[in-house]
């Protein structure tokens, strides 16, 4: 799914309306509809429904929905949140149709609420571009402060949230739902918004199919569309030597776990061979626990130049995917064999964890690692790697800028991973869940990427869908084990389940 900013919004409104074509009171009356009808369905018809209108097209929304829900025999109390001086045309329109509206012109003049109920949060929509300021702002937090005993709708976006850029410090509704028309906004997507969108419901209203399959957007929500062109089903020829022999180099002395888990991900991933390369020290733990790998051990306590045989640093080119980082540690000798393995190999790997940590420590080997490889850093590996910024939409630009100008795919972890390409595309992904916040979960995504890429998908495929599949095994894990009790082997064992859902 196409995440458009809203700007491009504006514009999917106007040639839905010229195009379709449709007058923008029906679009209008259409949006409201669908937003009634999840309304209806979702909280019945008994409670009370609080409406808070703005002057503009949002506020035209509330209007409507107000109507509708009064016409339909619901107890509907609407207010007119005066920030400005004149409604938009469509809003003056749906005042004339549903004049018994509360007209608030102070804070003094906010309503009592008696009976707990709905409030529908329409006073701002895409058309904020900057922070609400004075006493407007001032009947966001007297919204958010009756947030415990009413259940706050949003229409559109949190009043307050702007759309695609950082509101980080602006007052903002906190919703529990928000009913956004046709698409995400990117603002939901980011972490520094968590506490305000709530459970996000895109409603469709009909924007013109014709604009959205042309637009042009750099972000994309990942979705079951997206994912079912990427898959590739197996051959029914194939043989262990079809899907590639994937090396993963993890673990070190009392970090083994760190190996099993992305080790067991490779294989789950669907890698035809996988070798484990750790230390000495890790050799009867890995051959006893994943008796599918092949094991190959290090003279040292960790990851460093020094190999038994038969592995030779100099054979890492024969790996058809390498995934190297979580558990290995920041040791010199580590940083060193990295080095040469990034000397070594050619083709794109996957580098997560103190592979990172060693790269922000020695930063000249970040133009060394492959064109096309995956960096798969957590906020703090990110901000490590490539420095601070004031809020997360500078991070976003950050992030595809440094994918763009490395040439490498970074995925930075968060509930919507955001996933930069070399050729400036971000793409979201949406699966997963707070139970998946529990150590190893990385190291089994590192495992997952690296068994993609092993059995030929391309970069960019074994990003979208290793991120999707991870995601997914998490929330087909937490139906059976709930989220407190997940630990990253259930991620693992999950996978199955995943791959047979995207097979659907
Ligand atoms: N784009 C679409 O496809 C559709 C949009 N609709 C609705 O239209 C909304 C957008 O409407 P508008 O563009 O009228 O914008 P909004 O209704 O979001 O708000 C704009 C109003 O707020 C004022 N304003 C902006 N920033 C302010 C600030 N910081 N402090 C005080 N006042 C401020 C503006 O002067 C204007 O009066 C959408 O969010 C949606 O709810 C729907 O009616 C139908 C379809
Ligand atoms: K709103």
């Amino acid at each position: 799914m196409k995440i458009l900013s809203a700007q491009q919004i504006r514009e999917a409104d106007a040639y839905t309306i010229e195009h379709e074509p449709v007058s923008s009171l029906q679009l209008m009356e259409r949006a409201a509809a669908e937003c009634a009808g999840w309304l209806v369905h979702t909280f019945g018809e008994a409670l009370p429904y609080y409406i808070f209108c703005g002057m503009g097209n949002n506020g035209g929304d509330g209007l409507v929905i107000a109507r509708l829900l009064h016409e339909a025999g619901l107890s509907v109390h609407a207010y007119m949140v005066h920030h400005s001086g004149k409604p938009s045309a469509d809003n003056a329109a749906n005042q004339e149709r549903f004049p018994d509206v509360y007209h608030i012109h102070a804070l003094p003049e906010f309503p009592d609420l008696p009976e707990a109920g709905i409030i529908v949060d329409a006073i701002f929509g895409t058309g904020l571009s900057r922070p609400v300021e004075g006493w407007t702002a001032g009947i966001l937090h007297k919204l958010n402060d009756l947030g415990t005993k009413h259940t706050i709708v949003s229409i559109d976006m949190p009043s307050g949230l702007m759309a695609d850029q950082s509101s980080l410090h602006a007052p903002c509704v906190h919703a529990r739902y928000t009913l956004s028309f046709e698409f995400y906004k990117l603002a939901f997507l980011l972490p520094e918004n968590a506490a305000r969108a709530g459970s996000v419901e895109v409603l469709r209203i009909g924007l013109h199919p014709d604009y959205t399959a042309t637009v042009q957007t750099p972000y994309h929500l990942t979705d079951g569309h997206i994912i079912r062109t990427i898959y590739q089903p197996r051959d029914p020829f194939a043989h262990k030597g079809t899907y590639g022999h994937a090396l993963v180099i993890a673990g070190s002395h009392g970090k083994m776990g760190a190996a099993i888990l992305a080790t067991k991900a490779c294989l789950r991933a669907g890698a035809g061979l996988v070798s484990v390369h750790v230390p000495q020290c890790g050799y009867n733990i890995l051959q006893s626990t994943v008796p599918e790998a092949m094991c190959v051990t290090d003279e040292e306590i960790t990851f460093s130049s020094q190999f038994h045989e038969p592995f030779r640093l100099h054979q890492a080119p024969e790996y058809a995917a390498i995934g190297i980082g979580p558990g290995i540690g920041t040791h010199t000798a580590t940083a060193g064999a990295l080095e040469k393995l990034l000397q070594l190999y050619h083709k794109p790997m996957v580098l997560d964890a103190d592979a990172l940590n060693i790269i922000s420590a020695y930063p000249a080997l970040l133009a060394k690692i492959p064109e096309d490889s995956i960096l798969t850093p957590h906020p703090r590996e990110f901000e490590r790697l490539f420095g601070a910024t004031d809020n997360q939409f500078d991070r976003l630009r950050l992030l595809s800028a440094k994918a763009v100008e490395l040439r490498l795919y970074i995925l930075l972890k968060g509930r919507y991973s955001a996933m930069a390409c070399p050729d400036g595309a971000v793409y979201f992904n949406p699966t997963g869940n707070p139970g998946m916040a529990t150590g190893g979960s990385g190291d089994v995504l590192t495992g997952i990427l690296t068994g993609l890429l092993s059995q030929g998908y391309a970069p960019k495929a074994a990003l979208l869908l290793g991120a999707w599949l991870h995601g997914l095994a998490g929330d087909q894990a937490v139906i059976d084990i709930s989220e407190e009790a997940l630990v990253a082997e259930d991620i693992v064992y999950y996978l199955g389940q995943a791959w047979l859902n995207i097979q659907k």
